[in-house]
């Protein structure tokens, strides 16, 4: 199916999400996995967490940890007992399967069956890896058999609001393999180099062009992608040289890699990267005003162009 031929009215098709929440946080400089920090008082995963809850009809969100964690996975398996406190009893016949029978949501490919069983999408919780490519890597092998749309979304992006997440799964339900949220770039962006001999006492690097500004955008998550595509452009990755591995930033890139088109919908500044400490005060200072993910919704972000 091309984006041209598909139907707007096309059924909908199994969704999961996957969050990497594996980061050290480095640039932040807590000395805690970043998606540990809190964020007006709770960890910036359970508000990503909630986010996606709010946003979307996923019936899975495998959330990609820390090798070494225990508190993140203990903040998806409250979570979970929050959700199952909140969701309505789903139509479908709850599970036989006692939730006894399942591994601890610490555990590597861990479900929290309490949710399940309510019929609010299942949390899975896997072991991230060194990377962030390995840590989706790893969260792609837990994803649910049948699985058609994969949405991988940063856990440090805990603010995005609900309509980024609707126009990525719109526009997968209208025929993309893979779709990206982006904004424009305000910034004139120059090209540079590192500086050597004499120009190296003048200054660190040297400008070697200007990129036409239309022709950029800044990427966001969550990214989504037909699941069978997202898997095949990871494995392909994995043959790839240790160089280039290490040069994967977002999902997208392996799928350009394949030659395939990735589409861009319209992204929202409130979908902020929590990388430095002062991302963690505007996030901070946007959640005080506007309110967590879930509350955000209706709100018009003070940055967005008219539609
Ligand atoms: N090995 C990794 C690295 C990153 N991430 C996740 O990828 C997202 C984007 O990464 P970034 O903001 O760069 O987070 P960190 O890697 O934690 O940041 P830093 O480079 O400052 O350590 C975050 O949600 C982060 O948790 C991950 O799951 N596994
Ligand atoms: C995926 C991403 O958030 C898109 O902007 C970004 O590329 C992550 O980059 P990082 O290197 O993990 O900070």
């Amino acid at each position: 199916m091309t984006a041209a031929t598909a139907s707007a009215s096309a059924p909908t098709e199994p969704v999961a999400v996957v969050v990497v929440a594996a980061g050290a946080g480095t640039r932040l400089g807590y000395g805690m996995p970043k998606a540990l920090v809190p964020v007006c008082g709770e960890p910036m995963l359970l508000h990503a967490l909630r986010g996606v809850v709010a946003a979307s009809s996923a019936r899975q969100i495998c959330v990609a940890v820390p090798a070494d964690d225990d508190e993140l996975a203990a903040v998806c398996r409250a979570f979970a007992i929050e959700l199952a406190s909140t969701e309505p009893a789903t139509t479908e016949p709850a599970t036989t399967e006692p939730a006894t029978t399942e591994p601890a949501a610490s555990e590597p490919g861990a479900t929290a069956g309490t949710a399940r069983e309510l019929g609010a999408p299942e949390i899975t919780v896997v072991q991230g890896g060194a990377t962030r490519a390995e840590s989706v890597q790893s969260a792609l092998t837990a994803l649910k058999p049948g699985t058609v749309h994969v949405l991988v979304h940063d856990a440090a992006r805990p603010l995005t609001p609900p309509e980024v997440f609707h126009r990525v799964v719109a526009a997968l339900r209208n025929g993309a393999a893979a779709v990206i949220p982006a904004v424009p770039v305000v910034d004139t962006v120059k090209s540079v180099a590192r500086t050597v001999d004499d120009e190296a006492s003048v200054a660190d690097e040297v400008v070697t062009g200007t990129p036409a500004r239309e022709t950029l955008r800044a990427v966001q998550t969550p990214q989504g992608f037909d699941a069978e595509t997202l898997l095949r452009a990871h494995r392909t990755s994995q043959t790839w040289s240790e160089e280039r591995a290490a040069a994967i930033t977002d999902d997208a890139m392996l799928v350009e890699s394949l030659g395939l088109p990735v589409y861009v919908v319209r992204g929202d500044a409130r979908s902020l990267k929590i990388t430095t400490p002062l991302d963690l005060r505007l996030a901070e200072t946007l959640v005080s005003s506007l309110g967590s993910p879930g509350t955000i919704l209706t709100q018009p972000s003070p940055t967005q162009e008219p539609s």
